[in-house]
């Protein structure tokens, strides 16, 4: 593993550098193969840090141009003099594709700092999603990107979302803040010119931009209904891609437009043209040349594959379809004559995006691995230096238990009563025997293989040979809908399977349950054990992705007794495993009182907003506009 380490002056003296506990420890700067920290910005807890990284790689370190060798670093910090001297700066150089620990402990301060000042350089950020909450809102995509945005204009930034204006007949009335910009424009894809408008709704600080076009207006979620996955997905989703790049630059958004200075926030597939758009349409007219794009990666399993005849439909210039190029494997081809050809739109995006962002740190290592790449895996572990992950936030407004609207009784860390009183109105509203002393447990999410329903299923056979209850809120595979149905009748005082999308419903068995049991096969962070820890409900989950980030495993006997944890993980993905899990929740539940409710405290003190989150996005931003577009 090579590495550069170099100790630079900006007026070529190598002189030491210095810090005091004053200091921010903001890097300040990147190229492509590393950071370079002024050291006048380093914080005195980042020293440490600092000196273990360097320690291991001492064989490997060489000096730099400019700078001095390593071994003067080394005693510059055991002497870390007390004065700084503002132009030094400290540069830590990594291989391309070698994953940069330095940022990820940059972030990692950034997320336990205090920091709550208004950001230092303020960008316009133009945020891409096929959904957001709460106009359009099916997961937690949504949920992200009607959250996040605001947490960032609260820091001062201009910030627009686009997303497409969808007209299903029962949630139209969400989109009536938003008013017709009176702005038409022309997009060339899939062989003709669609005209696309523009609405626009000012709220909370950020522009929500909605994308209005026919394709957009039809009955069902906005990717498919009843039958399926929609057709023209793809052609949907260009749409909006290009549309997206246009609106920072036609829309005159309180009498300004944003310009062509900006940094994008391509999210998941539906938005992954933006940067291959950028590259390929705007800069080679010297448009968006100062502009980056951060692709945004919550689920790495839906990568917008298509065949390979519909890139002549995307409105991109034939030279970039190796961006987008795609081979299936042998094994995954369908006949004798299947060449495999195919465009992959997440796979442009991982290409040209100037950085790559997953939802934590867990899922940012996992996308490079076979087990968790996805096909993606080599790829992405060969952009590893420009891949970061920030755990999600929790939008505080919506989710907290003192002042949710959809609960029947409030409460607080301080005084949980009003919980009992969401569990037996639970109960009564499910039809479940109102007891308290009986364990609740809730499982929400769609019912699909990521989230694993089928374990749970698999499991409750078992479980319900105890005086537990047990809540399945979610809706996808007909099949598991079928057996929920089935379950009910068979477990006629125990299960509950309310099958559907219902939001209020989702916030009551978050606030009514004791347990919330989380078998995801992956989970690049999950929401729903942010919001069940919030509300002191204790989650059990698989040790996966942004689970085993944010969960602490309960040990009772940690801090002289007093505990530490907020749930439990287990692995492997085993039905045994998870209901082993289960019963040591369930005991824990039973008879370990005090140390269940310290537990659920634990949970919802934790700050969970996405002030935090919002820092370290600024920190990619910044990190991104740095390094020259990676593809012009
Ligand atoms: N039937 C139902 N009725 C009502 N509400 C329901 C519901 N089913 C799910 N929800 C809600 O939808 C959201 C789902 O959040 P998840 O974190 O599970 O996201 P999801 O897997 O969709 O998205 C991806 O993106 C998010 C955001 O980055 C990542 O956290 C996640 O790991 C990744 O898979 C939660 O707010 C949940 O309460």
């Amino acid at each position: 593993m090579a590495a550069v380490v170099q100790l630079m002056s900006c007026c070529g003296r190598g002189v030491a550098f210095g810090a005091t506990t004053s200091y921010n420890g903001r890097v300040d700067a990147e190229t492509s193969s590393g950071l370079r920290i002024r050291s006048a910005s380093l914080k005195k807890s980042s020293i440490k840090p600092l000196v273990n990284l360097i320690a291991p790689r001492k064989s490997a370190l060489t000096p730099s141009r400019n700078g001095i060798w390593c071994s003067a670093i080394e005693s510059s910090i055991g002497a870390w003099p007390q004065t700084p001297a503002a132009e030094n700066t400290l540069t830590f150089s990594a291989n391309p594709g070698e994953r940069n620990e330095m940022q990820e402990q940059m972030l990692q301060d950034l997320a336990n700092s205090d920091e709550t000042k208004r950001a230092k350089t303020l960008f316009n950020i133009v945020f891409v999603s096929a959904e957001v909450a709460p106009y359009s809102k099916t997961g937690g995509l949504g949920d992200v990107c009607g959250s996040l945005p605001i947490a960032l204009a609260q820091r001062g930034h201009r910030v627009m979302v686009v997303s497409p204006r969808y007209m299903n007949g029962v949630t139209d009335h969400l989109f009536e803040g938003a008013f017709d910009c009176q702005c038409r424009i022309p997009i060339a894809c899939f062989g003709a010119s669609h005209e696309v408008a523009f609405f626009h709704e000012f709220r909370a600080g950020v522009d929500w931009v909605f994308v209005d076009h026919s394709s957009y207006h039809r009955q069902g979620t906005p990717y498919g209904d009843t039958r399926g996955t929609f057709g023209d997905n793809q052609f949907r989703f260009t749409l909006l891609c290009h549309a997206a790049c246009e609106a920072p630059l036609v829309l005159a958004l309180g009498g300004y437009t944003y310009g062509d200075k900006c940094v994008f926030v391509a999210n998941d597939w539906h938005a992954g043209l933006v940067p291959v758009l950028l590259a390929s349409k705007y800069r080679r007219h010297g448009v968006y040349v100062n502009s980056r794009c951060i692709l945004a990666i919550h689920n790495l399993a839906h990568q917008g594959v298509e065949p390979a005849t519909t890139y002549n439909n995307l409105g991109i210039p034939q030279e970039w379809y190796g961006a987008l190029e795609w081979v299936f494997p042998e094994w995954a081809r369908l006949h004798a004559l299947d060449k495999g050809e195919a465009v992959n739109h997440l796979k442009g995006a991982v290409v040209t995006a100037d950085r790559i962002l997953t939802v934590s740190q867990g899922y940012a290592w996992e996308i490079t691995t076979p087990e968790g790449g996805c096909g993606l895996d080599k790829l992405l572990g060969s952009r590893a230096a420009v891949i970061n992950g920030i755990t999600n936030g929790v939008d505080v407004d919506d989710w907290s238990p003192s002042t949710d609207r959809h609960l029947p009784a409030a409460y607080t860390p301080g005084d949980l009563a009003g919980k009992a009183e969401c569990k037996a109105a639970l109960q009564r509203e499910l039809g479940l025997p109102v007891r308290p002393e009986v364990p609740l447990i809730g499982f929400i999410g769609r019912l699909d293989y990521q989230k694993g329903p089928d374990i749970l299923q698999e499991g409750v056979p078992e479980l319900m040979t105890d005086d537990v209850q047990l809540v399945m809120l979610g809706s996808g595979d007909t099949e598991m809908e079928k057996w929920m149905k089935w379950a009910e009748t068979q477990y006629k005082e125990k299960f509950r399977g309310w099958v559907g999308f219902s939001v209020p419903v989702a916030h009551r068995i978050t606030a009514g349950c004791d347990i919330l049991i989380m078998p995801s096969r992956f989970e690049p962070c999950g929401l729903n054990q942010l919001y069940a820890m919030r509300y002191g409900t204790i989650p059990v989950a698989h040790a996966t992705g942004g689970l085993r980030d944010t969960i602490e495993n309960y040990n009772p006997d940690a801090n002289g007794g007093q505990g530490s944890g907020t749930g439990w993980t287990f692995s492997p993905l085993t039905k045994k495993a998870m209901v082993d899990s289960l019963w040591g929740a369930i005991f824990a539940y039973r008879n370990d009182k005090d140390g269940w409710a310290r537990m659920q405290m634990r949970g919802m003190e934790k700050d969970m907003s996405w002030t935090r989150s919002a820092l370290q996005y600024e920190q990619v931003f910044e990190w991104a506009l740095i390094d020259p577009p990676y593809a012009a």
